[in-house]
Parts: C-alpha cells; structure tokens; sequence
C-alpha cells in the first residue's frame, strides 16, 4: 500500500530523507499554500508535516479523510488544533529535542546584541556612519539573569549564561530548590525573578496561564533598566505593555524572536529604535532543521506503519471496549488532576491516586495517565497528552503511584489524588453518582459536594462568625456572582474552608481585597 505525505513547510532535504528511502511512501513538497489550497488538496494525503507556518486548524482536519499522521518538525503544537486532530483519530508528533540548542544559542546572541546593540551600530555602519557614542552598550558579567520557563531551552540558556558570569535566578513551577542548587543557579517565584534580575528571558509554552504573563504589572516591578528576551512564543509578553515600558524607559531594550500576530503586520514594536528582532529563526540552522526533520520523519513512518511513535503529542481514540468502561472517569480523574496542581503550593514531588469501590475492578492505567495529565498541563500546556503525561512527569522528577483500596467511605466509587511537596500532603476526593455526573466529595479533611467545572474559589479561613458574609458581600460588590457554596470545618473556631462556584474568572485586584478580608489565610481560584 502507498501513502501520500505532504510536506507543507520548508523542512530540511536531508531531515526527510527516512521517507524518501521508504519504497511505499509518495512525498509532495509543497511549501506556501493557502488555507483554501491546502484545504483543497489535504483529503489524498495520509501524513502532513508541518513547521509552524501551516495552520493545520479544525476545518484541514476533518476535510483529511485519510489522514493518519501530523508531523510538527519543532517544540510548539500550537499551529495545530490538537483536540481536532484527537477527535478525527490523527496522531500529532513533535520533535521536542531537536532544536533545544539552537533556540538556546539564538538566545544567547540576542541577549548578547541587546547589551552590546550590535544590530544598531551594525545598521548605522551600514549607512557609512562611524558612531561609537551611539553605541555603548552594558557587560553581561555579575548581572543578573531571570529565567521564566525552565525547561528544556530555559536549562540550556542558564548553563550558557553562567558561561558569561551571570548570575541565574529562575522560575519554574517545577524547579526545585535542590535541582537549582545543583546547577548553580537561584530558584525564585515569579515575583523574585521580576524583581531582582537585569535580563528577563521566557521560556514557557504559550498557553491560557502564560499569555500575558509579562504584563504592564510585571513591567511596573521590574528594576529601571531591566532587558527583556523573548525566543520563545508571541504572546508571553503583552506587547503593548511592553512598547509602552520601552517608551516611559523603565525597559532598557527588548530582544524579540517571535511575536502575537506573525508574520507581524504592525511594526511599530520592532521600529523602535531599542528593539533588537529576528523572524522567528531561533530553530533556523541547518543542525536543527536536520534534527526536528529526521525525528518526525522516523515517527511519521512509524505510525503509518502501524507501530508506536517516539513523541505523541495526543491520542487518539482507545479500543471501544476498554474506552466503554472507563469513559464516565475521565473527565473526573483529569479534572482531580487539575484540581490537585492548583492546591499544591510548590513543586509536586509525588502523586498517589488511590481507587476504590467500582474503580478497583477497571485497568485504571488509562485513568492514572489522565490524573496525571490533567496535574501537569496547568503548567506544561496542551502538548501533555495521556501517552506522554508519564514521560513528562518522570522528567520533572515527579514518582507516580497507583493503588487500588477497598475503603470507600460510603461511595460505590471513589477516585482519590493525593499530591505531596517538600512541606506537606493535599488529597481530593472525587465520584461519579449514577445518573447525576461528577462531584468533588472532599478536599483534604473536610467534606465537600462540588460540580468539577467552571471557575471555583478554595478560601481556607478560620471558622468565625460573620466570615462567610464577608466573602459574599465583598463579592457581590465586584459583581461576581455566586452560584454555589460550601463550607467545611474541622472543628467549632478551627480551621475551615469555602469552596465556591462563581460566574465568571475572577480578577487578580479582587482575588488580593479577598485575602486581606479577616480570617481568611489563603485563597486560590481554580479554572476546571
Ligand atoms: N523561537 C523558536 O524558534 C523556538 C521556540 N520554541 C519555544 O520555546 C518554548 C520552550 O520550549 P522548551 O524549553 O522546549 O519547552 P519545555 O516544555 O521543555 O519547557 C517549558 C517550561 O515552561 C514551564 N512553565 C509552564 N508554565 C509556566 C509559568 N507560568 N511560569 C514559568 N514556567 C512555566 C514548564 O514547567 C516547562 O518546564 C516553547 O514555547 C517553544 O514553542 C522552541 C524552539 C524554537
Ligand atoms: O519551525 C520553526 O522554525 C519554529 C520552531 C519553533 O518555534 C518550535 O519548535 O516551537
């Protein structure tokens, strides 16, 4: 049998040369189509390779007949609509090793032509100016660097930037104190890396928690002067906030590799005069487009084949019979995934998700996988699928246990998440009722009877009189309007918690007037 393959971006010759050597496989190259040709032409094509310039969006999807595979030749998935793509049955690999050190060293050589603003006085030589007042720059040796985002690229810059005698300050939700010690580099929050650090490089994935994450606040506390380097997605840093902080001279300079809308149409951004930018070639050298090109490539042909791929971004559909048994969990078991990552305070180091009643008798797997998911994509994003949650959680170091037990507390089924940190344990309990959908039953000590969806607010506080008023009122004065509430205590003027259920996402100025309400100790608003 033949397959037809379409190579839509510009990919590496040598990178594909794994399918050209398979008797069976017939590739096109044909790089520059339109939505509209694309969207014409997808339906005879059984695998699709990608950089990030195709939009292989929903409508490409389900017009791709007979498409069995996506091949993203680079980290970020998110030119693809990946729950399309799930849906139709079609696997999406990435190649999420390939170009670690070349988006790493184009990093490098931006933070090193901000300091020295080498574009600048390259450009003005270039107009046959000799101007060396123009042109000072700032040493890299004893500042400060502050890394948000380390993970593959984010480890790689800091190595590099201990090289040229930075000091490193980095935040990650899952960098340890430990793993910082021994790379020599300062773990801080988010807040500590803002504040103290000269250059500023973000290495997340964009995604909901991440867009804007560099906002018009962040610039505010931000020391006079700072540098900011952006290689990793448009988006991460408001844009806006950031022309404006350039304007005002609280930011120095910006070095930008990628951008919110590309390729970009409003340049006044990258036309001001402190604005260092490239066209998104952080994985552009040969080294790369070979690496990203022959992995996908290998997988591609793996998956049409009919064996296992290296690196799956998703998943598509399991058997029928095992899907039928254990389908009504899943939505419970990755929303009590994404409810135990809110409730952790610092890096997860281990998970136990305990099983009982009807669940002890299912194979679970499945389920653990999308326990696990759903912890890790509030900060791993969306390329965290049910295939590679374990992979991803190895790497981040976090031990995955399973058991099955045979207390139920009363429940015919009863899904337990229990995440532990350096400094303690958080457990929440979830059910399916028959015939009435999912419920979160507990959270650590205290009973609860919540619908894990839509924006929820944790208030833990001190059981007093007049404490629930308090959060209603103050509520009800910024328009958000509650639609359920719980509360549980441990005992009379001890320890107690809300749980509520409002309409809307609640703002970081009300979230901060909540916490100075009296007898309120911590609140957390958690998105399922
Ligand atoms: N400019 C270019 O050509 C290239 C850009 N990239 C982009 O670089 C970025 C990083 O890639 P990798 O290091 O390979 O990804 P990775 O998945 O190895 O690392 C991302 C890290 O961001 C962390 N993170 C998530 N949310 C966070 C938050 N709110 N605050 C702080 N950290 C957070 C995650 O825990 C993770 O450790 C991606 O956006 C990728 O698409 C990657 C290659 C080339
Ligand atoms: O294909 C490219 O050049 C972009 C690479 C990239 O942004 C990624 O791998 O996330």
């Amino acid at each position: 049998m033949t397959f037809h393959i379409l190579v839509s971006d510009p990919l590496s010759e040598e990178g594909i040369q794994p399918l050209k050597q398979e008797e069976h496989l017939k590739i096109d190259v044909h790089t520059g189509l339109s939505h509209e040709e694309l969207l014409e032409t997808i339906e005879k094509y059984d695998a699709l390779l990608v950089r990030s310039q195709t939009k292989v969006t929903k409508d490409i999807i389900e017009r791709a007949k007979n498409l069995k595979a996506i091949g993203r030749a680079g980290v970020g998935v998110d030119n693809i609509d990946l729950d399309a793509a799930t849906e139709h049955g079609v696997i999406v690999v990435n190649a999420p090793d390939g170009n670690t050190n070349s988006a790493a060293e184009h990093t490098m050589a931006m933070l090193m032509s901000l300091a020295r603003r080498i574009p600048q006085a390259y450009h003005s030589l270039k107009q046959h100016e000799w101007n060396r007042k123009a042109y000072v720059g700032v040493e890299l040796k004893g500042k400060t660097l502050g890394v948000v985002g380390f993970g593959r690229i984010g480890a790689e810059v800091a190595y590099r930037a201990k090289g040229q005698r930075l000091n490193v300050i980095a935040y990650d939700p899952y960098l340890t104190e430990e793993k910082a010690e021994k790379m020599g580099i300062q773990c801080g929050t988010l807040e500590e890396v803002i504040q103290q650090a000269d250059f500023i490089t973000v290495h997340t994935p964009l995604m909901p928690a991440t867009k804007h994450l560099i906002s018009r606040d962040a610039f505010n506390q931000m020391k006079p002067g700072v540098r900011i380097i952006n290689c990793a997605r448009g988006g991460i840093i408001d844009e806006d906030a950031l022309y404006e902080a350039i304007l005002e001279k609280k930011v120095a300079g910006a070095a930008l590799d990628v951008f919110e809308e590309e390729p970009i149409q409003n340049y006044k951004l990258v036309e001001l005069p402190e604005v260092v930018a490239t066209p998104h070639l952080g994985a552009s050298t040969v080294e790369a487009q070979e690496n990203v090109a022959i992995d996908v490539s290998r997988d591609v042909i793996q998956i049409l084949n009919g064996g296992a791929a290296k690196n799956p971004v998703n998943l598509p559909s399991l058997p029928a019979e095992v899907m039928k048994r254990i389908e009504p969990y899943f939505n419970l078991s990755e929303k009590l995934g994404t409810f135990s990552a809110h409730l952790a305070q610092e890096p997860i180091e281990e998970v136990s998700i305990y099983y009982s009643g009807d669940l002890a008798d299912l194979d679970v797997t499945p389920l653990t996988r999308n326990t696990v998911k759903g912890i890790l994509k509030r900060h791993l994003g969306d390329h965290v699928n049910d295939v590679n949650a374990p992979y991803f959680a190895e790497k981040k170091g976090i031990t995955i246990n399973e058991q099955k037990t045979t207390s139920t507390k009363g429940f015919t089924n009863l899904l337990t998440v229990e995440t532990r940190t350096k400094s303690g344990a958080s457990k929440v309990a979830g059910t399916l009722l028959n015939g009435l959908g999912t419920r979160i039953v507990k959270v650590d000590a205290y009973s609860v009877d919540v619908v894990p969806q839509g924006h929820l607010l944790l208030i833990r506080h001190t059981d007093q009189p007049g404490a629930i008023g308090r959060v209603g009122s103050l509520l009800a004065k910024f328009d958000v309007n509650i639609a359920t509430m719980q509360v549980g205590r441990s005992d009379v003027g001890g320890d107690a918690i809300m749980m509520l259920t409002v309409d809307r996402q609640i703002d970081e100025d009300v979230l901060q007037k909540l916490q100075e309400v009296s007898d309120i100790h911590q609140v957390k608003p958690i998105d399922l």
